[in-house]
């Protein structure tokens, strides 16, 4: 249950009313904006009846919230959520340009892509140093090898990191390390590591399962957000559907959705949604247009070679080329990176 109370309320009618909240034995949340305070009911409300707070002349509605998550509700947080990554913003107006391989290979491979995408106007530098594959046959990733080659490519380079955490057993590195850390779509349900990340100082990427609904996708973040992390933001990177001929399919309705229920970013991964390079950059367009809060795209230095999803790889030349048109697309949206 939500309390909206009347604009410019002061600060004896939040506590005034916040202690009503009190006396029925539910904790609050407070979110003042800047025109409307909004309180949070925290606990079992079905047997309050709201029109109790209506009551208060500094109450203008009280509403039943039914959605299961709170903390990432817009219900609860009507603003955007910007969220911090070393530095560069994300969300509330601000793209998040995420790029890089998929996995970390060598110094030269990273320090090579690092250097062009900057240059074309990335503002975060992913890479796999751990890789979920399928196989056990397949490519793993550098593991901790290639979490050093991303440090020192960040450090030369000046672009922070984006890298996927697969086991709490690193969960101090990466903490110490890397200024974004990722759960990959496979552990988006992981809920033993999702809640192990509130005792993190570092920002989340929650990428959305194989297969999740909206609901389960937040959830996931709820999880995050109640362990005492609050800094996540969401990437949608596709869901299994039906249809093979795509590696997944992109769900861009997931952005206007996402905005609706929560205030947490929202950025898309055309890269592994497709699964082939040629259907990168309308997608990645179209998410623009659509509202995302920015792009996570796998760029190669030469995808016919790459040790991990080459095929759903740019080149850095078309990287340049696409950046140049989200750019325009993202000034009418009134957004900037
Ligand atoms: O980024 C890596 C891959 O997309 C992911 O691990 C799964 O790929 P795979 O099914 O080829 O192993
Ligand atoms: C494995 C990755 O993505 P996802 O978890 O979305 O499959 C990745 O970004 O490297």
């Amino acid at each position: 249950m939500i309390i909206v109370l009347k604009p410019r309320a002061k600060q004896e009618d939040i506590a005034r009313v916040e202690a009503m909240v009190k006396r029925k034995g539910l904790d609050s949340h407070i979110v003042v904006g800047a025109e409307m305070t909004i309180i949070g009911c925290i606990g079992d409300t079905t047997q309050v009846d709201p029109k109790l707070f209506e009551v208060d002349s500094a109450v203008d509605k009280v509403m039943h919230v039914q959605e299961p998550y709170k903390l990432a509700n817009r219900a609860f947080h009507p603003e955007d959520s910007v969220i911090d990554v070393s530095g560069v913003k994300v969300g509330g107006g601000y793209l998040a340009m995420i790029a890089g391989p998929c996995s970390v290979e060598s110094v030269d491979q990273v320090m090579e892509i690092a250097k062009a995408v900057k240059a074309s106007g990335a503002n975060l530098l992913r890479g796999g140093a751990f890789k979920p594959r399928t196989s056990p046959y397949s490519f793993q990733g550098l593991g901790l090898k290639g979490l050093d080659i991303l440090c020192e490519v960040r450090d030369a380079v000046g672009l922070p990191i984006v890298t996927e955490l697969m086991s709490p057993d690193y969960l101090d590195i990466f903490n110490e390390k890397v200024d974004l850390i990722q759960i990959g779509a496979r552990n988006m349900q992981n809920f033993d590591l999702l809640k192990q990340l509130g005792q993190v100082d570092r920002p989340i990427l929650l990428k959305r399962g194989l297969n999740a609904t909206y609901e389960e996708w937040i959830m996931s973040a709820e999880y995050i957000m109640a362990s005492g992390n609050e800094n996540v933001i969401l990437c949608e990177r596709g869901i299994r559907t039906f249809e093979t001929y795509t590696r997944n399919t992109l769900d861009l309705q997931s952005i206007p959705v996402l905005r609706r229920l929560t205030h947490l970013p929202i950025i898309v991964d055309p890269s592994h949604a497709g699964g082939k390079w040629w259907l990168v950059d309308s997608m990645a367009k179209a998410s623009v247009a659509a509202g995302a809060d920015g792009l996570m795209i796998e760029v190669h230095n030469n995808p016919e070679c790459a040790l991990c999803d080459g095929a759903q790889s740019l080149k850095p030349r078309k990287y340049d080329d696409l950046l140049r048109d989200v750019s325009q697309i993202a000034a009418v949206t009134g957004k900037t990176f």
